[in-house]
């Protein structure tokens, strides 16, 4: 008889063994991108800086490139001439000079120019190596490539970076209801397909999608086999609870190895972490929201820290606007918008349900609550990651 139960893995247990099957059975392999098509990937190695920048003193302003020293006491009625000076533009090295006086703040007379108040040393300069110094650690391996990481690289010295290849990922949705236009009673739309290469493809994955599988063993479990050699990582999309027509376990175990079925997390419990032939295969809920939350906190979450990789994800605090109850025994994941009221966030909890998308699209971010935590009284402030 078929079992209809399933047992959950503690949601830290199911990402530690995620990192282990990751560390198993996925190596990155690195390559030498041209800086500007590196947006979005995660560096290599560190990277120091080859150049300092500037790389002397440069004009800040068009002017007279002077001594400072030569302007101390200057004042609108007590003037000072000086005849040591250069003219420079903008960017220009002021070499042999500290300070800059802009054209329209001095007379000139003849080979002589008046000032009338006191330069610094540095005024109106932008110094040697202000931005970078030689040799500095400009990014640190495993650092996901904001725009100005790039700046900072291409001042630093470099036109290509090292960044790590990410898997080759295959996503295969499955249930005969999904179709790209609905035309008739019974079918839905597949969407879940858009969620999933955004969020891998935010990170350089390499993603390909395939057409949705009807929920039949022999095929289902045939499709995974012909995509084992092409690809790294296999996500298994829906047919992951245990209905009669939820085949995915099934296909895995067929082939290979199901090593959880079902982790404490709400929503994405029927989530399966499974191997074949050495290669990780994921099933993942077939609810939009789940399949959200599963690839963030469950696997991306395990694959960043199996790699030593720096998202640089974003989160703000916020203020809870309502008591907030939870099931103790789950990790749950709850969207949130967040308003701003008299200069504080306020967190505003959004719907709960895991099938319905318009919450997904007006949500701001999301807070964890913790397994063990059924209450988070009105007023608490909530750590909200930005979606
Ligand atoms: N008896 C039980 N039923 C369910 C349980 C349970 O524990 N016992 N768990 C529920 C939970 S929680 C979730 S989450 C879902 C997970 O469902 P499955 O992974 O088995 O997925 P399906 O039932 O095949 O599909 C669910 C729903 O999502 C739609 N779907 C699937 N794929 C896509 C796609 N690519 N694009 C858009 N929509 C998709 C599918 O048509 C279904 O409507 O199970 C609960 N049930
Ligand atoms: O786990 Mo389901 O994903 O709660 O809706």
């Amino acid at each position: 008889m078929k079992d209809y139960h399933f047992s959950a893995t503690l949601p830290q247990d199911a990402r530690d063994i995620m990192e282990k099957i990751l560390k198993e059975c996925v190596s990155l392999k690195t390559e030498m991108v041209s800086i500007y098509n590196s947006q979005g990937r995660f560096v290599a190695k560190d990277h120091l800086s080859i150049n300092t920048s500037p790389p002397a003193s440069v004009a800040a302003m068009d002017g007279y490139a002077i001594e400072a020293e030569q302007t101390f006491d200057a004042t609108d009625t007590s003037p000072k001439t000086i005849e040591n000076f250069k003219v420079v533009q903008t960017g220009e090295s002021i070499q042999g000079f500290n300070a800059v006086v802009p054209f329209e703040e001095a007379q000139i007379e003849g080979r002589r120019i008046r000032i009338f108040q006191s330069y610094y040393p540095g005024q109106n300069v932008r110094s040697k190596g202000e931005d970078v110094q030689k040799d500095q650690i400009l990014v640190r391996k495993g650092d996901f490539l904001t725009l100005f990481d790039r700046v900072y690289l291409k001042a630093g010295g470099y036109l290509e970076v090292e960044v790590y290849r990410m898997p080759k990922v295959a996503f295969l949705p499955t249930g005969e209801e999904l179709v790209d236009i609905v035309e008739k009673e019974g079918q839905l739309v597949e969407f879940n397909s858009i969620i999933f290469s955004d969020i891998l493809q935010r990170y350089g994955f390499e993603v390909s999608i395939f057409k949705p599988v009807e929920n039949n063993l022999e095929k289902l479990t045939e499709k995974i086999k012909e995509l084992l050699p092409s690809f790294d990582i296999i996500f298994v999309n829906a047919g992951s609870s245990k209905g009669d027509r939820d085949l995915t376990a099934d296909a895995i175990s067929a082939l290979g190895q199901v090593l959880v079925h079902g982790i404490a997390i709400k929503p994405g419990k029927p989530t399966i972490i499974g191997k074949v032939e050495n290669k990780p295969v994921i099933g993942l809920p077939g609810f939009p929201v789940s399949m959200f939350f599963v690839l963030k906190e469950v696997f991306l979450r395990s694959f960043f820290k199996a790699f030593g990789l720096n998202p640089k994800e974003k989160s703000v605090f916020a203020i809870l606007e309502r008591r907030l109850s939870s099931d103790i025994g789950s990790e749950e994941y709850v969207r949130v918008s967040i308003e701003n009221t008299d200069g504080r966030n306020v967190a505003k909890v959004l719907k709960r349900g895991a099938s319905v998308i318009s919450s997904l699209k007006r949500a701001d971010g999301y807070i964890t609550v913790p397994v063990n935590v059924d209450m988070l009284e009105a007023g608490s402030i909530v750590e909200v990651k930005l979606i």
